[in-house]
């Protein structure tokens, strides 16, 4: 059991490849090559650990371009707006944001079949997601707390801007009937989570035609093949010059590795619920809490806390990061115990904690936080290896163990050194 057992059972349940190397591939690098894009040798090749990505025939030094695409290859809200649907956001008000307008875009595109540009592309693209709008509603069960409370959150705004669109698709009826008539949950759930697990970040000018929402959403095809890895170092961006996007890797690979690019340094909740993966080991781990679940801490009531003190939590924007880290408790964590736990009333009291230097803790901070996370350990879901051992569990419901037991082992190893502090 333990991490090794988790691995093994990952690679068991990953569903068999539906990618693998295959005529699509052959006709979308066809494509890709005919519209001048440019990469080193690299192929999609699915991997045991993270499914589909790319894989290297040639060894890559450091400092190398490893590919390389035309403006013309990205869909942007600019192409959006330049196609048949670019009419229609026009005149609609209220205006459609540019997510919304690069789902309905992708969602028409593949209605188009083999008439689409962009069919090569939309070929390779998965059929169905990990991330939790794709949870049963058991599967969600098993995200630790702050996790479900993101996905609840995913879940609602899917939800909210699927009915925005259905709207728009009533005014659309005439010019657009087949695509208003078969537009359902299941399109747009599916388009929503490709433009948002496979864009890349590129900022966009804003359209006046579409509504505030900053614009950064570039659909990139090929190039959304790469995985990510905490270890991957690259430059990634709109070359303006050269009028292409450009990734630049600043690590070196052998011949026959998998090539990745860095999406960011997430912990794994976040990995989560933005990409529908968790890393077996991931160093940007932490467990967030929120100011709620430490008023829900038993001590909480025993001490001397009061409303004034958590307004003054709040403005001075300590509940942003109040989170246990592989080393430790945040800044904010330990300001915010700190406070809450001060026999003072004052507000200059608080005020002096608040820019003191130092994250010293009195026995009663201590006292505090090691009775907040034996409390926070005690609500996690309570199914783990030891309760279902030989259950066969899905790739989501493992993926949520993992992320339960790393939060777990974090909170547990500040414990030992609170305890022995
Ligand atoms: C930009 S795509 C990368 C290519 C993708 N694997 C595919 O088959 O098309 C991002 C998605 O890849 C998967 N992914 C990326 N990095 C991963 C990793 N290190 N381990 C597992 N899955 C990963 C996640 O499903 C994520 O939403």
């Amino acid at each position: 059991m333990g991490r090794t057992w988790r691995q093994r059972n990952m690679k068991k349940q990953r569903p068999a490849s539906k990618h693998s190397v295959s005529l699509n591939y052959v006709l979308l690098f066809k494509w890709l090559k005919s519209n001048g894009f440019r990469c080193r040798k690299l192929q999609p090749a699915e991997f045991h650990d993270t499914g589909r990505g790319l894989l290297t025939l040639n060894s890559i030094p450091s400092g190398k371009c490893i590919i390389s695409l035309p403006g013309r290859l990205l869909i942007t809200s600019q192409t959006v707006m330049a196609s048949d649907l670019g009419a229609d956001i026009q005149r609609y008000i209220p205006r459609l944001s540019p997510l919304l307008a690069l789902c309905i875009y992708l969602i028409n595109e593949q209605l188009k079949g083999v008439d689409s540009f962009w069919h090569p592309y939309i070929q390779v693209l998965p059929t169905d997601f990990t991330t939790p709008v794709y949870y049963s509603q058991e599967e969600l069960q098993w995200l630790p707390t702050r996790a479900r409370q993101a996905a609840m959150e995913q879940i609602q705004t899917v939800t909210r801007q699927y009915l925005e669109l259905k709207e728009f698709m009533s005014n659309i009826i005439k010019s657009h009937q087949k695509l208003a008539e078969t537009f359902s949950y299941e399109h747009f759930r599916w388009a929503w989570c490709v433009v948002n697990t496979r864009s890349v970040y590129m900022l966009q000018p804003r359209c006046q035609f579409l509504s505030n929402e900053i614009d950064h959403y570039a659909l990139a095809p090929y190039l959304d093949l790469l995985n990510h890895s905490v270890d991957a170092k690259v430059d990634a961006g709109y070359n303006y010059d050269t009028k292409r996007y450009e990734i630049i890797t600043w690590t070196a690979y052998s011949k026959y590795q998998q090539v990745y690019i860095n999406y960011g340094p997430h912990n794994n909740t976040r990995l989560l619920v933005e990409y529908g993966f968790v890393l077996p080991s991931n160093c940007h781990n932490a467990v967030q809490f929120d100011l709620d679940q430490i008023k829900s801490n038993p001590m909480f009531s025993s001490i001397n806390s009061s409303d004034k003190k958590l307004d003054f939590i709040r403005e001075h924007k300590l509940q942003s990061d109040l989170s246990c880290l592989e080393d430790g408790l945040s800044w904010n964590l330990i300001k915010t115990l700190q406070i809450l736990s001060s026999p003072s009333p004052c507000l200059e009291e608080w005020k002096r904690i608040l820019f003191e230097e130092s994250t010293n803790l009195t026995l009663i901070v201590r006292d505090f936080a090691i009775s907040f996370l034996n409390w926070a350990l005690q609500q996690y879901p309570t199914k783990d290896e030891q309760c279902c051992p030989n259950f066969e569990l899905s790739l989501n419901q493992q993926m949520c163990m993992t992320l339960t037991l790393q939060e777990k082992e974090i909170i547990n190893q500040t414990l030992d050194a609170l305890q022995s502090g």
